[in-house]
Parts: structure tokens; C-alpha cells; sequence
């Protein structure tokens, strides 16, 4: 059994702010009984453009974003999927977005740097292009956590389902977490549909934190941040506003869709 809870935000452009109620979601989740909790994309910071995570990006394992989620994973004895921060990278113009993870002791355990880099134009004014700031990665990445094969992806991602399939190499995911920033519009239509696909193609347990709400710099987020079990089942999720999305992950669960169903065992590589 692994409890675990998704920690649903609405970002502001001001990082003091997002990590004190990060830190007070991190606090709830804990006294709820999480073990594993993450939040969501771009938690830190919801900017006014892009280059405002230049401003605040900080060095691998060194930095006031860094040192509070390591704190408080060490405070509850959890631990935290960092949703993302930005990490510098050897060029100023440009930063990784990273998700973090940190153990129960605090320590650091894993880095993810989000591969697939959101552009999007509604055609009315909504516009995105991640591609000016940030620089790909190029890894698939999965952590163990206390015996769960645990793999990561960012937002975007979740489009991508070769990152997934690529994680479930040499061993299944029994975990994939996806902290996540969805636009309204995007999420409404996708969302929930591309969640659920994975656990179901992946046979796994899916958790997403995402970013729910009006923001103060006026973006709108889609949220609904869940909780999928390996038969593509919601069995928890949250619409909009702060708050704490929980569950329990079961061995048990995931041995017997795999063992009625084996698809993956089907898989033709
Ligand atoms: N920050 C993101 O990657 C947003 C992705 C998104 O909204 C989508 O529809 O995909």
C-alpha cells in the first residue's frame, strides 16, 4: 500500500507566496497520511512571461525553492515530487524545467527534465511557446519509492505516449506521476481522456497535480487534478482551487488488471 496525494494549486507571480502554500499543502497531505506528494507544474511560479523563470532559476540542488521542499520532505518524513522549478543552464538565456524529487530524509533523489516543450495558439489570443526559454531534456526517468517503480512526466508529455511506454522499460511503472499546468481549454477537451489512456494502456496507477484556477497574472488553468487506478478508474479528483487530492496505491490492484488483462505482457517490442 502506498498513500499518495496530488496538491492542487493556483500559482501566483510570486514565489515567497507559492512556496508557503506549498508548504502548507505539503503540511495537510502529511497529517492526511501521504507518503508520496507532488505538486504541480510551474508550482513556484505563474509569471506574467516566460522569461520570468530566468529571474528565479536556480543550480542543481542549491536554492531557496530547493532547500523548502527538501525541509519539509524531511519535517513529514515524505516524499515530495517537486511538481517543477526552473534550473539553470549553462547558457543564461536559457533553463530546464525540473522536476525534483526528494526522500524522506530530505535528500535528493531524482531530477526530470520535462523532453516535450508545449507551443499552442488558439487563434484568440491564447498563445504559448515554452520553446524560448526552456531547453528540452532528453531522458525518460523513474524512482523507486519504498518498493514502487515510480515514473515521471510533465504536462505536455501526457501527449507523447512513446515516453510512457519508454518508461515501463526494463520494468513496468506501477506509478506515473505528471505534475501538470493544462490551459483551460486544452484540459476541458483532453485531459481526463489522456490521463486515464495511460493508466490503462500503461496498466498503472496515474497521479496528477495540476494548476486549477483564474491565476493573478490572468491565465486560467484547467486542474482537475487525479488520481487513476491501472483499469483507467477515477478514484479521486479535485476541479479547481487549492487543495489536496488523495488515494491509495495497491499492489494487489495492479497484479490482478495485469494478471485479467495481460497486455502488457502482449507488448511486441
Ligand atoms: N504547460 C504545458 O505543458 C501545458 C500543456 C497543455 O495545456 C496541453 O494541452 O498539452
Amino acid at each position: 500500500m502506498l498513500n499518495v496525494a496530488a496538491l492542487q494549486m493556483v500559482s501566483a507571480p510570486d514565489v515567497a507566496i507559492n512556496l508557503a502554500t506549498a508548504c502548507r499543502l505539503i503540511a495537510e497531505a502529511a497529517d492526511q497520511g501521504a507518503r508520496l506528494l507532488a505538486l504541480p507544474e510551474y508550482f513556484c511560479l505563474m509569471g506574467q512571461s516566460d522569461r520570468d523563470k530566468l529571474a528565479i532559476a536556480e543550480a542543481e540542488d542549491s536554492g531557496p525553492i530547493q532547500d523548502t521542499l527538501a525541509a519539509a520532505a524531511q519535517r513529514h518524513g515524505v516524499w515530495i515530487i517537486g511538481g517543477t522549478l526552473p534550473l539553470r543552464t549553462e547558457d543564461p538565456q536559457w533553463v530546464r524545467n525540473s522536476c525534483r524529487v526528494w526522500g524522506p530524509d530530505g535528500r535528493p533523489r531524482a531530477r526530470y527534465d520535462k523532453i516535450h516543450l508545449f507551443a499552442y495558439d488558439n487563434g484568440r489570443g491564447e498563445r504559448y511557446d515554452e520553446g524560448r526559454v526552456l531547453q528540452a531534456g532528453d531522458a525518460p526517468v523513474a524512482v523507486e519509492v519504498d518498493g514502487w517503480r515510480v515514473g515521471l512526466g510533465i504536462c505536455y508529455d501526457l501527449r507523447f505516449p512513446e515516453l510512457f511506454r519508454a518508461l515501463m522499460q526494463p520494468a513496468p511503472c506501477d506509478l506515473l506521476v505528471l505534475p501538470a499546468a493544462f490551459t483551460h481549454g486544452t484540459g476541458r477537451a483532453h485531459w481526463e481522456l489522456l490521463l486515464r489512456a495511460r493508466a490503462v494502456e500503461n496498466q498503472c496507477y496515474v497521479l496528477a497535480p495540476a494548476q486549477g484556477g483564474l491565476h493573478p497574472n490572468g491565465r486560467r488553468t484547467w486542474g482537475h487534478s487525479l488520481l487513476a487506478d491501472p483499469w483507467g478508474e477515477v478514484l479521486a479528483v479535485q476541479a479547481e482551487g487549492e487543495g489536496v487530492v488523495a488515494g491509495t496505491l495497491r499492489r494487489q490492484r495492479l497484479d490482478e488488471v495485469r494478471a485479467q488483462l495481460p497486455a502488457l505482457a502482449h507488448r511486441r517490442i
